[in-house]
């Protein structure tokens, strides 16, 4: 991998990095904060899987995650949202919520799709072992987290892994993406019309059959625009509680799904998993 950015941030150091991934069959960019206890030894980390239309630097530059990672000592690596690159394919009128920027954190199987949109591999197992490899990050202590598409990814993601992280937050996830335009949309696009495949990527689909008890940290603003139709918090409440599954959904009064909201809780999020490393 190769440094392509450096900035010093709360003592530590905002790093950025391209390199050609094999799973996703191109070259690809991701950001990595590293808290100043890293310069003594491995730092546990948290993965944060971003939204629709971001990349690498959406989260990196106004989160402002920075300041806790330091304060707490972790590691924070946040990868892109889809693969890259010319040969990469799109959605076909452009749309924004399929293709580029919208990887959803899924195998794809459907052609043209497959080819290169292979997210979950690439997030579970390239780019771990990758940065394990090269930074000084401790593989035991991980946790994962995202915002909206990148909130399904990491809670499906957890709940796939059991014994992988120590626990898992999100921000306004797409809590059934079986049961949402923008889960419709893209699951259809990348697995085909078989919904049985569909239901391996469905958080609330997870958290029934979960045999791990994961912290679970979830917000949800409820003034987000998005939130009647597309995240539907009250469906992973719903089975949670059936599975007696212990989670922390919280309805924050005001907040939409901007980052701004996230900036505003980010802290929270992170001292959570800083509790549980
Ligand atoms: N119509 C909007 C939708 C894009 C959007 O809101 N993206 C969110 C994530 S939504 C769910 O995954 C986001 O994080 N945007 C980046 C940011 O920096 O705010 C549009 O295209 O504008």
């Amino acid at each position: 991998m190769e440094l392509i950015a450096e900035n010093r941030s709360f003592g530590g150091r905002q790093l950025r990095y391209s390199h050609r991934s094999e799973v996703l069959a191109c070259d690809m960019i991701f950001a990595v904060y590293l808290p100043p206890q890293a310069e003594q030894g491995p730092v546990p980390v948290l993965y944060w899987l971003s939204g629709l239309t971001c990349t690498d630097e959406n989260f990196v530059t106004k989160a402002g995650a920075q300041r806790y990672a330091a304060e707490h000592g972790i590691a924070i690596v946040a990868p892109d949202t889809s693969p890259r690159g010319e040969g990469v394919a799109d959605d076909p009128d452009g749309a924004y919520d399929f293709g580029l920027g919208a990887g959803f954190y899924v195998n794809a199987t459907e052609a043209p799709f497959a080819a290169n949109y292979q997210m979950y591999d690439y997030v579970v197992s390239e780019l771990p072992a990758l940065v394990e490899a090269e930074l000084p990050l401790d593989p035991k202590r991980q946790a994962i987290s995202g915002h909206s598409m990148g909130g399904h990814g990491a809670l499906t993601i957890a709940l796939k892994n059991p014994g992988r992280f120590k626990s898992v937050s999100a921000f306004s996830p797409i809590c059934s993406p079986l049961k949402c335009p923008w889960g419709e949309k893209a699951l259809g696009g990348y697995l085909g019309d078989d919904k049985e495949a569909w239901r391996e990527y469905d958080a609330t689909e997870l958290v029934a059959r979960a045999e791990e008890r994961l912290p679970m940290l979830v917000d949800q603003g409820e003034a987000d625009d998005f939130l009647a139709e597309q995240l539907k918090p009250e469906l992973l409440e719903k089975v949670g509680a059936a599975a007696d599954y212990p989670m922390a959904i919280r309805m924050q009064p005001g907040y939409d799904h901007s980052y701004y909201f996230i900036a505003s809780f980010i802290g929270e999020h992170i001292a959570f998993h800083a509790a549980n490393l």
